[in-house]
C-alpha cells in the first residue's frame, strides 16, 4: 500500500519524466494496454456551445434538496449504550477522555453512563458531570427511584429516564401492567424534577409498542414535567415508515428525541425519517458502538446532516479524531469502508479513480476529507495506473522515464495480485530493481532479543546505524511496545538523516497468514514525519521481530524522503540521502 498526501503529490509529480515532457499522446499511447490504467481522454475541454449550467458547481457537488430542518441536538450515548457493546468496559479516566473530546466538538448532551452499574461507574459518571463540560452530562436510570438517587449522587445535570413501552416488556420483562407504568412513571419524573433534574423519558421498544399506549405513556411523562420524551427502537426493527408513524404522534405531544439501533441496517435511515417527522434530537454512539449491531453512528448522523441538509450539529472537523479516540479506549476496530473514520474512506486505489482524483481532488468523493479532519491517501494495488504510481514515485522523489514506468507498473500490478498491500517500500524496492540500483541502509536492525514474562516486558536491539553499531534497550507495555522503545532509545542522540523521537506511528496493523499459533504475521505500519508518511511491512513467524523490522525499515525510508519541504531527495538537515532498496519483506 502507498500512502500518500495528494497535495504533495500536487506539487510535485512534475518530478516525473514523462509528465515533464508533456508528452500526453505518448502517456496515452502507453496506458491503453492496461485495462485499469488511466484513462485515455474521451472528450476536449473545449467548445463555447455548452448550455448554461442553471446549478453552481457547489450545488452540483450536494444533489440533495434542502429540507426545512432547523435545529438539531445530538445526545451521545457512547459511554452508556456504547459501552454495553459485549467486550467493552472503559475506565472512569477512559470516560473523562471521550467525554472532553465529545463535549469539545460541541455534542449537546453526553449520557456518561448508568449509575446503577458499580462503583466504577459512578466513579466515571461522577468525574465527568465534575468536568466543567459545556454539555449537559445524564445518566441512564431505570424506572425506579433508587437509580434516581444513584444519578444525584454522581452530581449529573439530568436522566434518562428508560420506561418499558412495549407490551413485551411491560408484561414479560417487569411483570407490570400498562396503567401501573403509566403511574410509575408519572411518579418518578416528578421525584426528578423535585431534584431540578433535566428529564428525558424513553418509551423502551417503543418502535413495537401500541402506538396510542405510548402515546399516553410520554404524554402522561411530559405533563409530569419531562422535558422530552424518546423514540426508541430499541431492536433496530422499525424501517423509516414505521419510524415517521411513531415519530410524528410523539412529535405532536412535545420534544422528541431518536433513538435508533442498527439491526435492520436502518440506523441513519429512521433518524432521518425521524428528524422529518418532527423530532429535534438524535441519539448516537461514536462508530456505532453498541449492542448487538450497535446504535447510529454519531458521525454519520453529524456528517450526513451537515453535507446533505445544510444542517449544523457539531464540529465535524473533529469527527475523525473522536472516532480514532473512542476505537483506542474501546478497541473496537474500525472497519476500513466505514463512513468518515474508515482508513478507505478517503483512500484510491484504481487506475481511473485515482487518475481523476489527481485532476480534480472531489472527482470521487462526496466532500473533501479536511471537513472531518483527513487526508486523501492514493493507495497501490493491482488497480494501480501510470497516474497513480507516476505521482507516487514523484512523492518521494524518485525520477523514472517513461519505460521504467512501464515496468514499474507492472511489477505493482503483479504484486497486487498476488494478494499483497503494495507498500511505499515495496514499490521503492520495485523501482530500484527496475533502475539496478543498489539501496544503501541508513539504519538496519542486526538483532533483537524480547522477554515478555513477569511484570515489565524488556526488549534490547542492536541497529546498526551509519557505520556505527547501537545497542538499546526499552521498556513497554508488551514486547512490541518495548522493542519500539528500544529502538527510539538506539536512534534517541542521532542527529543525521533519523531522529526516531519525532516521528508518529500512525497507524500499525497485524495480519495472520496462515491460522494455527504458528502462523506467520504480517505487520503493517505507517509512520509519518511532518507531512511525510512511509507504509511499510515485514513478515516473520515472531510478530515482536516483524514489528520492531518493519518500524526500523520505515524509519530507514523515512530518512531518504527528508522533511517534506524541498521534495529533492534530501533527508532533513540537508545532506544527501542514501540510494532506496528493498522492503522489509521482500
Ligand atoms: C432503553 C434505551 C434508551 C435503549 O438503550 C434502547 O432502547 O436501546
Amino acid at each position: 500500500m502507498v500512502v500518500r498526501r495528494i497535495e504533495q503529490v500536487a506539487s510535485r509529480r512534475l518530478a516525473v519524466k514523462f509528465a515533464d515532457s508533456n508528452d500526453h499522446a505518448a502517456a496515452d499511447a502507453a496506458s491503453a494496454d492496461a485495462p485499469n490504467a488511466d484513462p485515455p481522454v474521451l472528450v476536449s475541454d473545449g467548445g463555447t456551445d455548452r448550455p448554461t449550467p442553471t446549478r453552481t458547481t457547489e450545488t452540483l457537488l450536494n444533489p440533495n434538496p434542502l429540507t426545512d430542518l432547523e435545529e438539531v441536538q445530538l445526545l451521545d450515548t457512547t459511554l452508556r449504550d456504547g459501552e454495553q457493546m459485549p467486550g467493552v468496559s472503559l475506565t472512569p479516566a477512559d470516560k473523562v477522555d471521550v467525554a472532553r473530546e465529545l463535549d469539545a466538538a460541541g455534542v449537546h448532551v453526553i449520557e456518561a453512563g448508568s449509575a446503577c452499574t458499580s462503583e466504577g461507574e459512578r466513579e466515571g459518571i461522577r468525574r465527568v458531570a465534575r468536568g466543567g463540560l459545556d454539555a449537559t452530562v445524564t445518566s441512564f436510570a431505570r424506572g425506579v427511584r433508587s437509580d434516581i438517587d444513584r444519578a444525584l449522587d454522581c452530581g449529573v445535570d439530568g436522566v434518562n429516564l428508560v420506561v418499558p413501552a412495549s407490551d413485551k416488556h411491560v408484561e414479560t420483562k417487569v411483570g407490570s401492567s400498562r396503567e401501573e407504568v403509566v403511574e410509575t412513571t408519572v411518579e418518578l419524573v416528578e421525584y426528578a424534577k423535585e431534584h431540578d433534574l433535566w428529564v428525558e423519558v424513553l418509551g423502551e421498544d417503543g418502535s413495537r409498542a401500541d402506538l396510542e399506549y405510548l402515546e399516553r405513556l410520554m404524554g402522561a411523562g411530559l405533563d409530569a414535567g419531562a422535558d422530552r420524551v424518546c423514540y426508541c427502537d430499541t431492536v433496530g426493527a422499525a424501517g423509516p415508515e414505521r419510524t415517521a408513524e411513531v415519530v410524528s404522534r410523539l412529535a405532536d405531544l412535545g420534544p422528541t428525541s431518536l433513538h435508533t439501533h442498527d439491526d435492520l441496517g436502518f440506523g441513519v435511515t429512521n433518524v432521518h425519517a425521524g428528524l422529518k417527522a418532527g423530532a429535534d434530537t438524535v441519539h448516537g454512539t461514536v462508530l456505532g458502538v453498541g449492542e448487538r449491531a450497535g446504535n447510529v453512528a454519531l458521525e454519520e448522523v453529524a456528517i450526513a446532516l451537515d453535507r446533505c441538509y445544510d444542517v449544523e450539529t457539531i464540529e465535524v472537523e473533529r469527527l475523525y479524531r473522536l472516532c480514532r479516540r473512542v476505537s483506542e479506549v474501546t478497541g473496537v476496530a474500525v472497519p476500513p469502508n466505514k463512513a468518515v473514520c474508515g482508513a478507505n474512506a478517503f483512500a484510491h486505489e484504481s487506475g481511473i479513480h485515482t487518475d481523476g482524483t489527481l485532476k480534480d481532488g472531489t472527482m470521487y468523493e462526496p466532500y473533501p476529507p479536511e471537513t472531518v479532519g483527513r487526508e486523501r491517501r492514493l493507495v497501490l494495488g493491482k488497480h494501480a495506473g501510470r497516474a497513480g504510481v507516476a505521482a507516487a514515485l514523484a512523492d518521494h522523489g524518485v525520477d523514472v522515464d517513461e519505460d521504467e514506468l512501464r515496468e514499474v507498473v507492472s511489477r505493482v500490478k503483479e504484486l497486487g495480485d498476488r494478494g499483497k498491500r503494495v507498500t511505499d517500500a515495496d514499490l521503492l524496492a520495485i523501482t530500484e530493481d527496475v533502475q539496478g540500483r543498489e539501496r544503501d541502509r541508513h539504519v538496519e536492525l542486526v538483532d533483537l532479543s524480547a522477554t515478555s514474562g513477569g511484570n515489565l516486558p524488556t526488549a534490547s536491539v542492536r541497529l546498526r546505524v551509519g557505520d556505527e553499531e547501537r545497542v538499546a534497550s526499552g521498556t513497554g507495555s508488551g514486547p512490541v511496545d518495548a522493542g519500539l522503545e528500544a529502538v527510539r532509545a538506539a536512534l534517541a542522540d542521532e542527529s543525521g538523516g533519523v531522529d526516531a523521537v519525532s516521528f508518529e506511528l500512525d497507524s500499525y496493523h497485524v495480519d495472520a497468514i496462515t491460522g494455527g499459533t504458528d502462523a506467520v504475521v504480517t505487520v503493517a505500519v505507517d509512520l509519518s514525519r511532518g507531512d511525510r508518511s512511509v507504509s511499510v511491512s515485514a513478515s516473520d513467524a515472531d510478530i515482536t521481530r516483524a514489528s520492531v523490522v518493519a518500524m526500523v525499515d520505515a524509519l530507514d525510508r523515512l530518512s531518504e524522503l527528508g522533511d517534506g519541504e524541498g521534495g529533492d531527495g534530501e533527508s532533513a538537515d540537508g545532506t544527501s540521502t542514501s540510494t532506496p532498496v528493498g522492503s522489509a519483506d521482500d
